[in-house]
C-alpha cells in the first residue's frame, strides 16, 4: 500500500452504515425505519423482531461500528494520515443527517464516504447513495452550505478484504475435528436479494445472470477458495449460497438458502462445512441470528460438523485497506493515476456510479454518482 498520506482534496471520512437497535424499545421503530415503503409482509417483520428480542433487542452492529471508527482513527494517526473520521447510519441513531449536519458545522467541505457494504446492489450501494441525497436535501432545506460528497468504490476484491476472509477460513478449518477437516465443504453465504435486483445490479444490466452482485461474489468465492487451497494444500468443494430472504413469497429471490444447502451437502455425504459470511463486513444480526443461530441449529439437527468463519470486522488489514482506498481515491481526485489494489478477475470497480447503476424500483435522487444533484 504505497500511496503517500495526502488526503487532499478530502477533509473528512464518513463511515456510513445500516444502524441497529440498542434495546427492546428500539426494535419496532428501527424495523419501521428499515421497511418504510418496502412492501415487507407483516409476518416477516414479526419474525425478524423476534430475532432481535432473542438478543435483548440489541444488534451488535453499532458496537462493531464504534470499534471500527476507533480502529480507523488509530490507524490513520499511526500512519500520518490527518483526516477526521465520523460515523452515521441509514436506519438508526446516530442518523446520517445528524452526522452530516455536524460535519458541515465543523467546516467539512469535501467528504469521502465508506459504506459498510462491499458489493454492488441496490441495497448495498444505491440505497446508501439515495439516503445521502436525502440527508443533503434536508440540510439544504435548513439553509446549510452543502459539502461535496463522494463514495469509495465497492471493495469486495481489495486484498485487505479477501486475504483477511481467506485467513479466517483457514482458522475456522482448524476448529473442525481433524478427521473431517480434509473433506470440509465451503459454503459462502451472502444476503439474498430479489432476482430482478441482482440482474440489474452494477453499471450494466445483467441478462438473467445475477448481474454484478452475483459476479462479484463468485469472484470472491474463487479467490478465497484458491487462497485457502494454497494455504492448506487441499482442494475443496465451494458454493455461493444465500440467507436472510425477506419480501413477499411470490417474488423470486436468489437461492439456494443456506439451510437448504446444508441439507443438500449433508445428503451428498459432505463430512463438515465451513460457513463463510462473505456478504458482510461485521458480525451483525444477519450473522448472529441467520448463521450462528438458525444455520447452526440446522447443522446440529443434521449431525453435520459446522463452523462459521470470521467477518473482517476491525482486523488490522481491513482497516489498512480502508486507508489505502481513501488515499487511492484522494489521488484520483487530484488527477493522478494511483495504483488500485484488486485481486480476482474483475478488476477495481468504478469510483463514481454511472447513470442507472443498481436501479431501485422507483427513481429517487442519489448522491455521489455522475448524475448526483449535488455535484
Ligand atoms: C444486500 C443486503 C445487505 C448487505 C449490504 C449491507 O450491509 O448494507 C443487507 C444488510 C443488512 N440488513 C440488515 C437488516 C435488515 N434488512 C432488511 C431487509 C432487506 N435487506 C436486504 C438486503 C441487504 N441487507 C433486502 C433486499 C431487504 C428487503 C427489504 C428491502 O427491499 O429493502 C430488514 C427488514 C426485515 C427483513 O425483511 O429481514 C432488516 C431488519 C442489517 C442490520 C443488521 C443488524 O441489525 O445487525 C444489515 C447490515
Ligand atoms: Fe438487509
Amino acid at each position: 500500500m504505497s500511496h503517500p498520506t495526502d488526503p487532499t482534496p478530502y477533509d473528512a471520512l464518513l463511515l456510513l452504515s445500516f444502524g441497529g437497535p440498542e434495546g427492546p424499545d428500539d426494535v419496532v421503530p428501527f424495523l419501521e425505519n428499515v421497511t418504510r415503503g418496502r412492501g415487507i409482509p407483516r409476518e416477516r417483520l414479526e419474525e425478524v423482531g423476534q430475532h432481535y428480542f432473542l438478543f435483548g433487542g440489541v444488534s451488535p452492529i453499532n458496537e462493531q461500528n464504534r470499534r471500527l471508527l476507533a480502529a480507523l482513527r488509530e490507524d490513520f494517526a499511526a500512519n500520518g494520515l490527518d483526516l477526521p473520521v465520523y460515523w452515521g447510519n441509514r436506519n438508526w441513531d446516530p442518523y446520517l443527517t445528524d452526522t452530516l449536519r455536524e460535519m458541515v458545522r465543523d467546516g467539512r467541505r469535501r467528504i469521502l464516504v465508506l459504506a459498510t457494504s462491499a458489493y454492488s446492489s441496490y441495497s448495498g450501494c444505491r440505497q446508501y447513495r439515495e439516503d445521502l441525497a436525502g440527508a443533503l436535501a434536508a440540510l439544504e432545506a435548513e439553509g446549510a452550505e452543502l459539502p461535496r460528497v463522494d463514495k469509495i468504490r465497492v471493495y469486495w476484491n481489495h486484498p485487505g478484504f479477501l486475504e483477511t476472509m481467506a485467513e479466517g477460513v483457514v482458522a475456522a478449518l482448524e476448529k473442525l475435528p481433524a478427521e473431517v477437516r480434509g473433506g470440509a465443504h465451503l459454503a459462502f453465504s451472502t444476503h439474498s436479494i430479489p432476482i430482478t435486483a441482482a440482474d440489474t445490479s452494477g453499471p450494466e444490466p445483467g441478462h438473467g445472470d445475477g448481474g454484478a452482485y452475483v459476479r462479484q461474489h463468485m469472484d470472491a468465492v474463487r479467490r478465497i477458495s484458491e487462497a485457502v487451497r494454497e494455504a492448506t494444500g487441499v482442494e475443496r468443494s465451494a458454493e455461493l449460497v444465500y440467507q436472510s430472504r425477506s419480501g413477499a413469497p411470490h417474488i423470486p429471490w436468489l437461492e439456494p438458502d443456506i439451510c437448504d444447502h446444508l441439507e443438500e451437502v449433508h445428503a451428498r455425504g459432505v463430512p463438515a462445512v465451513v460457513i463463510v459470511p462473505i456478504g458482510f463486513v461485521s458480525d451483525h444480526m444477519e450473522v448472529l441470528y441467520d448463521l450462528d443461530t438458525e444455520a447452526k441449529a440446522k447443522a446440529e439437527e443434521l449431525g453435520l460438523p459446522m463452523v462459521r468463519s470470521a467477518t473482517v470486522g476491525t482486523d488490522a488489514r481491513f482497516v489498512a485497506a480502508v486507508r489505502d482506498l481513501v488515499l487511492e481515491r484522494a489521488a484520483a481526485e487530484r488527477g493522478e493515476e494511483p495504483a488500485r489494489c484488486a485481486l480476482g478477475d474483475l478488476g477495481p470497480s468504478h469510483d463514481r456510479c454511472p447513470v442507472g447503476c443498481c436501479p431501485g424500483r422507483a427513481p429517487r435522487p442519489a448522491a455521489t454518482g455522475v448524475d448526483s444533484p449535488y455535484a
